[in-house]
């Protein structure tokens, strides 16, 4: 059973349509990324899909999911004094040695005391990554979890999530600009723009049209993920999900 789907779901922010049609299920312990140009509506389909906005269309969730979200920005003044140990106890409280074992999971043992003013991007990622993993979730939500972290420091956060994934059998659902790392890192990608433009396994959503004429080919992509218009006709890439999906789980 998927943990979570989304059957034609669509939001609006005031009268403008951000998302429409769009279909999704996330099956346990599957690691799928978002990608879309900026504005192309990721945050707003993970936000819908956490209940947090009013949309049409129907979402169903698996009785007593667990979700951890790591939200793209966190409105929290850094410069509040807060060691660590507080940051992960908001908002319920854990043992001392639950935030120990979970600090050591995410590669950061000593920092329970230190200022959470003080950490790294890198640091202070990884922390609120212990925080979602602390209410053990079946599913983990991630958006751009590496925004502002070196090439080092994204391979890096992506290996550890890969990990977590293998140690605790969580799925990930997260939204990535990387495309190197999307490629190598996701069992299934999805294309967003409004729309689910493509989805598949990374080869599959690879070679497909409309994912060349988001990213383009080669390390020119990157770019043209900034730049594409995205105005080209649609070829029905929803009608072969099921047969991508089923690729996806055997690869
Ligand atoms: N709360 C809001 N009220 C009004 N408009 C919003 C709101 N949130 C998002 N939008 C608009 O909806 C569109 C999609 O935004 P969203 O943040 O989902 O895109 P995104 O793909 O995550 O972008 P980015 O890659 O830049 O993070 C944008 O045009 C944005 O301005």
């Amino acid at each position: 059973m998927s943990l979570i789907t989304a059957r034609d779901l669509s939001v609006s922010h005031g009268r403008r349509q951000v998302l429409r049609g769009v279909n999704i299920s996330i099956d346990p312990g599957e690691i799928v990324t978002i990608v879309g140009p900026n504005g192309s509506g990721k945050s707003t389909l993970l936000r819908a899909l956490l209940g947090m906005l009013r949309v049409s269309g129907q979402i169903s969730r698996k009785p007593g999911l667990v979700v951890g979200y790591v939200p793209q920005k966190l409105a929290l003044d850094r410069s509040l004094p807060m060691p660590v140990s507080c940051f992960l106890n908001l908002p319920t409280r854990h043992s001392p040695a639950k935030q120990a074992e979970v600090l050591r999971r995410v590669g950061v043992p000593d920092i329970a005391r230190q200022q959470v003013a003080e950490l790294s991007g890198g640091q202070f990622q990884r922390v609120l990554l212990a925080r979602a993993l602390l209410a053990r979730p079946d599913l983990l939500v991630l958006d751009e979890p590496t925004q502002g972290l070196d090439q080092n420091g994204e391979a890096a956060f992506y290996r550890l999530i890969e990990a977590v994934r293998r140690e605790m059998g969580v799925a990930v659902l997260m939204v990535s600009h990387d495309l190197h790392v999307v490629m190598s890192a996701s069992d299934r990608v999805i294309c967003l723009n409004g729309h689910v433009c493509c989805e598949g396994t990374p080869h599959v959503v690879r070679d497909a049209p409309e994912y060349r004429a988001l990213f383009g080919q080669g390390t020119q992509g990157a770019l043209a993920l900034y730049q594409h218009e995205h105005d080209h006709a649609h070829h029905d890439c929803d009608h072969d999900h099921a047969a991508k999906k089923d690729i996806a789980h055997a690869g």
